[in-house]
């Protein structure tokens, strides 16, 4: 049984407001995805390391990725991210069983040793499960606007991150039934089969590029080496 880490980098970036899709923009003087597969190549229990990219990637080829070992990258990226990590489940030629690790192109400053956390505590478990932070500050839900209704409980509230840990199988079939707009993250999908996956206890520094300010926070979180 393999681990595979699934990185789907298909996305536009549209709320970075860049014409270069925003994993491809320099971070501390590197490709952003670089730092995620920089990441992601110091799990040694990673069998397979796979990037999803759009058909229609202008990018991936004007860089050296050759020092990167057990990198694959596949040119099948979808209109959303569920279907890019969808056509990259279909497209990875996995065992029904193998584990895939799916983690956004979007964070860069995984810390590697989480990972392998993460594989350990799912080790035998029958569904899977994602890094994850409870929800720190509170929630007011909004009405007509910027006024508040009323503050929502945060309590049991987690914020998803990834990777996000099922079988390949499992997800594959989770994906193809759910696919649909609420569909933001993998667990949603199993979610949507009754299924509970795991929360395990992700980093406030693994966060996910999205505005152009996360670019300063990751540029940071970088140069600080993760320590805490
Ligand atoms: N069709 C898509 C859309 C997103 N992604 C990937 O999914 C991750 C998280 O998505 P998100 O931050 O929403 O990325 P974008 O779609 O690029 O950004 P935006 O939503 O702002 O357009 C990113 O690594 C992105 O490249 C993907 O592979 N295929
Ligand atoms: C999967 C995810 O990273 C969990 O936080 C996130 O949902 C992906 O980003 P999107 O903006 O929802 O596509």
């Amino acid at each position: 049984m393999k681990h595979i880490a699934l990185i789907p980098a298909a996305g536009s970036g549209s709320r970075m407001a860049s014409l270069t899709p925003k994993q491809y923009l320099d971070l501390s003087g590197k490709p952003l995805i670089w730092h995620t597969l920089s990441a992601l190549a110091k799990v040694a229990e990673l069998d397979r390391i796979v990037v999803v990219i759009s058909p229609e990637d202008e990018w991936w080829d004007s860089f050296d990725w050759s020092g990167f070992a057990r990198l694959e990258v596949l040119r099948c990226g979808g209109a959303s991210r569920a279907e890019s990590v969808l056509n990259g489940l279909y497209a990875v030629q996995a065992a029904v069983d193998d584990w895939v690790l799916v983690h956004d192109a979007a964070r860069p400053c995984l810390d590697p040793a989480l990972v392998s956390q993460m594989i350990a505590a799912l080790r035998g478990h029958p569904v899977g499960g994602i890094l994850a932070v409870p929800v720190a500050d509170t929630l007011k839900l909004a009405q007509a606007g910027q006024h508040i209704a009323h503050t929502h409980p945060r309590d049991g509230l987690w914020q998803a991150q990834t990777p996000q840990m099922f079988r390949v199988a499992q997800l594959a079939h989770a994906l193809a039934t759910g696919m649909g707009p609420d569909i933001t993250d993998e667990a949603s999908a199993l979610e949507k089969l009754g299924l509970q996956p795991r929360l395990i206890m992700g980093s406030p520094w693994n966060l996910k590029v999205t505005y152009p300010q996360d670019l300063r926070l990751a540029a940071l979180i970088l140069a600080a080496g993760q320590q805490d």
